[in-house]
């Protein structure tokens, strides 16, 4: 891999400036990261957003990865935040909620309200958790003091929940790393070429032991000549992926 890919126009750090601007409107972070990608989901710029802020970190998605691996994860994040948690917002989720909660409400403020945002690479599940943890039918909270009223608030109990006001779209060191948020649809393929996407993921599958319908990348390329099915092949791999065709197993 020769070419160093970096995606991260201007407009993605205003965009991470106006979530910075809001710092003063939270007390509590949930950081949810994909399971499947635990190190590579967790996104170096957004940092920024952290520093001095109780960071709860969520391993989302646990119904994707080996059990095995998922307590290994949350006790490195333990060790480095607030608290981790590993859930599934697919499976068990009334449970999920109530693991949640409990662990929000250690953390909770004494006095008043606990404000928490929801932050997170896209197609992670923001939209999924908010919607569980203030169940479908809470209202928008339009008057509480020291609520900016210009944001969209929910309440819950003595939680409120801010609706997460824009897609922070990641900023990748490598290529690797890249490559692992385009596989789990975080980012989109049209940011990053498709193939350099297959190669990486013959790669990390090969070191996983986990076989793919061809032998290498190059396999493929010999085996497809032409370009357009060469395209439809490696859209149809990442789709398979996505689909958990494959066993389940960690990318990082
Ligand atoms: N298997 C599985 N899928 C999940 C889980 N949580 C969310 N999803 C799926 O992931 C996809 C994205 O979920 P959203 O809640 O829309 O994610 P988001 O972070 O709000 O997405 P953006 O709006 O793109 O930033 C949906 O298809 C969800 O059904 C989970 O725990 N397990």
């Amino acid at each position: 891999m020769n070419k160093q890919l970096q995606w991260f126009p201007g407009h993605m750090q205003k965009t991470l400036n106006e979530f910075l601007s809001l710092k003063k409107e939270f007390n509590l972070i949930i950081f949810l990261l994909d399971s499947r990608a635990p190190k590579s989901s967790f996104i170096e710029s957004f940092s920024q957003l952290l520093e001095d802020k109780k960071v709860i970190i969520c391993l989302n998605k646990s119904d994707l990865t080996p059990k095995s691996d998922l307590k290994k994860w949350e006790n490195f994040y333990k060790k480095n935040f607030l608290d981790a948690i590993s859930i599934s917002l697919k499976e068990n989720r009334i449970n999920n909620r109530r693991k949640l909660f409990n662990l929000l409400e250690k953390h909770q403020k004494v006095n008043g309200y606990t404000k928490v945002i929801i932050i997170g690479i896209p197609n992670i599940g923001k939209s999924s958790l908010l919607n569980l943890l203030i169940e479908k039918n809470s209202a928008r909270v339009q008057n509480i003091a020291g609520v900016t009223k210009k944001l969209n608030w929910y309440q819950k109990g003595k939680f409120l929940f801010l609706d997460t006001p824009g897609v922070l779209v990641p900023k990748f060191e490598n290529d690797l790393q890249g490559t692992k948020l385009a596989l789990i649809g975080a980012l989109k393929l049209n940011m990053i070429p498709v193939e350099t996407v297959i190669e990486l993921m013959f790669e990390i599958f090969k070191e996983k032991k986990i076989t793919l319908p061809f032998n290498s990348f190059l396999d493929l390329q010999s085996k497809i000549k032409d370009q357009n099915l060469q395209n439809k092949t490696y859209l149809k791999l990442i789709d398979d992926y996505q689909k958990q065709k494959f066993t389940k197993f960690i990318l990082d």
